[in-house]
């Protein structure tokens, strides 16, 4: 009889790839006869460090088959282009002619029940559709970023002006109003290539077979709602099916550094310890380091902190080549590691954030809302400082300050700079005060709910397990 298989198409960056290889594991755990193929697209640009990434997924888990695609050559115009984004939409529908090809190797050997593509491949959909394949997205982030996606076009129809120069709030169904400015980096200016890529990606999640979301019911039950009810999208657009199947995350560690941080956090005391890391891509500029560095020295608290070397213009920016270890001396403040070498560790580059978030000594988390370390965070119970930098990090900001109510907002000044009585006073609020008290609570709530919704009969069990029938019954 011929094998049944489910083909997973992940954005390329690190983030997006965990998250997709994360629900390949979860898959063959609860169907292990299943095939799962998971597409690998090579752009043409250096990526962060997926290589090692994927050997050592493939070492330990034969049953996830990876498939590497031809390198993608884009075009000298687009190959110079300001946005990483743009860059990510441009690679991925030149991929398009390689995805048909790996899909039709594929069924040549196996019964493909479901392509299952990330939000940034919604162009692979036709190709799937072409080849009479169901087709699923798997939505990396919350579902109120995913409420924002969905209604997207409603919100382009109804303005002719960027959303970075309204200066009004957006009603989303199911989500507390959202600032214009902060709504998701790249589509704040419409003239933008990156806003067009985005709005025709949005286009098409009404397209699929069903929106697997990496969340679950009790951690957003107002955006699932609003989005299973229909609300998101115009009357005439039916709204897929949902699968709310979360937290999906990371289990390994880090390698080397691992030994060295998680030692360190064995000497200090439960709960005192403030963790900041800002995801795969997240960097700061010189001034915005010394700031931070000068912000963790007054508060006087114990921290643990993840350092990247700033980007080349000196501004916040994103890392998408891989990245050199800092020099932290001339980086960081005169004596600063010095004078703080007792209740502080500054990690180069790389820390392994979900060990560290579960260690005892971690008593808060000042984080860039990256939605994987956001439900790191959740299920380690480790309340947060939220720092948006880019991507949908400022709307989740939003979410997880007024609507969760598991984390206190880092205020910027409007070129994006924090300063270091900022710094300061949020990371002193977090791990001694009421405030942090309060959402420390809350955040040991929904860890508690987290695994119950994994658990046998908890809602994400249901809502995979509904999808697992359904492919096992396709076709
Ligand atoms: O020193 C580090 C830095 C990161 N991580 C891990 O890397 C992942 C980072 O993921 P995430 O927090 O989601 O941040 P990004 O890498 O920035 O993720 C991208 O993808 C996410 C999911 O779609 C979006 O929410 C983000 O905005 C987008 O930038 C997490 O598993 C972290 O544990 C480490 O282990 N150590």
């Amino acid at each position: 009889m011929e094998e049944v298989a489910i083909v997973l198409y992940p954005s390329p960056p690190i983030g997006h790839l965990v998250s997709m290889v994360e629900l390949g594991k979860l898959i063959l755990t609860h169907h292990p006869s299943l095939r799962i193929h998971i597409l690998i697209t090579t752009p043409p640009y250096r990526a962060d460090d997926t290589a090692s990434y994927i050997t050592s997924v493939s070492a330990t888990i034969p049953s996830l088959i990876f498939h590497h695609l031809p390198t993608i050559s884009l075009p000298p115009s687009l190959a110079s282009s300001p946005n990483h984004e743009t860059l990510t939409f441009e690679v991925l529908l030149l991929n398009n002619p390689y995805v048909h090809q790996a899909l039709l190797s594929i069924s040549h050997n196996f019964s493909i029940k479901a392509f299952v593509m990330d939000f940034f491949c919604a162009l692979g959909l036709s190709v799937a559709t072409d080849l009479s394949i169901p087709s699923y997205f798997f939505y990396t982030s919350g579902a109120a970023t995913l409420a924002g996606f969905l209604y997207f076009p409603t919100t382009h129809n109804n303005t002719d002006k960027s959303l970075k120069d309204l200066n009004t709030l957006i009603n989303i169904p199911g989500v507390p109003p959202i600032p214009s400015s902060d709504m998701p980096k790249p589509i704040l200016e419409r003239n933008d290539k990156a806003y067009e890529h985005f709005l025709e990606n949005s286009k098409q999640f009404p397209k699929s077979a069903g929106i697997i979301i990496n969340t679950f019911e009790s951690l957003e039950p107002r955006a699932l709602k609003a989005i299973s009810d229909g609300l998101c999208l115009p009357e005439d657009v039916p709204t897929p099916p949902i699968y709310p199947i979360g937290p999906l995350i990371v289990s390994h560690g880090g390698g080397g550094r691992e030994v060295e941080c998680l030692k360190w956090l064995d000497s200090q005391p439960s709960g005192s310890v403030v963790f900041l890391c800002f995801g795969s891509l997240g960097l700061f500029s010189k001034e915005q380091l010394k700031e931070i560095a000068m912000g963790l020295e007054n508060s006087g608290q114990r921290f643990l902190w993840v350092v990247r070397n700033p980007p080349a213009q000196n501004q916040i920016g994103v890392a998408i080549t891989e990245q050199s270890d800092p020099e932290l001396k001339s980086l960081l403040s005169d004596g600063f590691l010095d004078r703080t070498k007792d209740r502080g560790l500054v990690v180069k580059t790389w820390a392994p954030q979900v060990a560290v978030l579960n260690h005892d000594s971690v008593g808060g988390f000042v984080s860039h809302c990256g939605w994987n370390s956001v439900l790191e965070s959740v299920c380690a119970g480790v309340p947060m400082v939220a720092w948006p930098l880019y991507a949908e990090q400022r709307f989740n900001r939003v979410v997880l300050v007024e609507e969760i109510k598991i984390a206190l907002p880092m205020n910027e000044s409007e070129d994006g700079f924090v300063s270091a009585a900022e710094v300061e006073k949020r990371v002193i609020e977090l791990m001694d005060s009421s405030e942090g008290e309060s959402i420390r609570k809350r955040t040991k709530a929904f860890q508690n709910e987290a695994h119950a919704a994994l658990d046998e009969g908890g809602s994400s069990r249901v809502a995979l397990t509904e999808l697992l029938e359904l492919w096992s019954q396709t076709g």
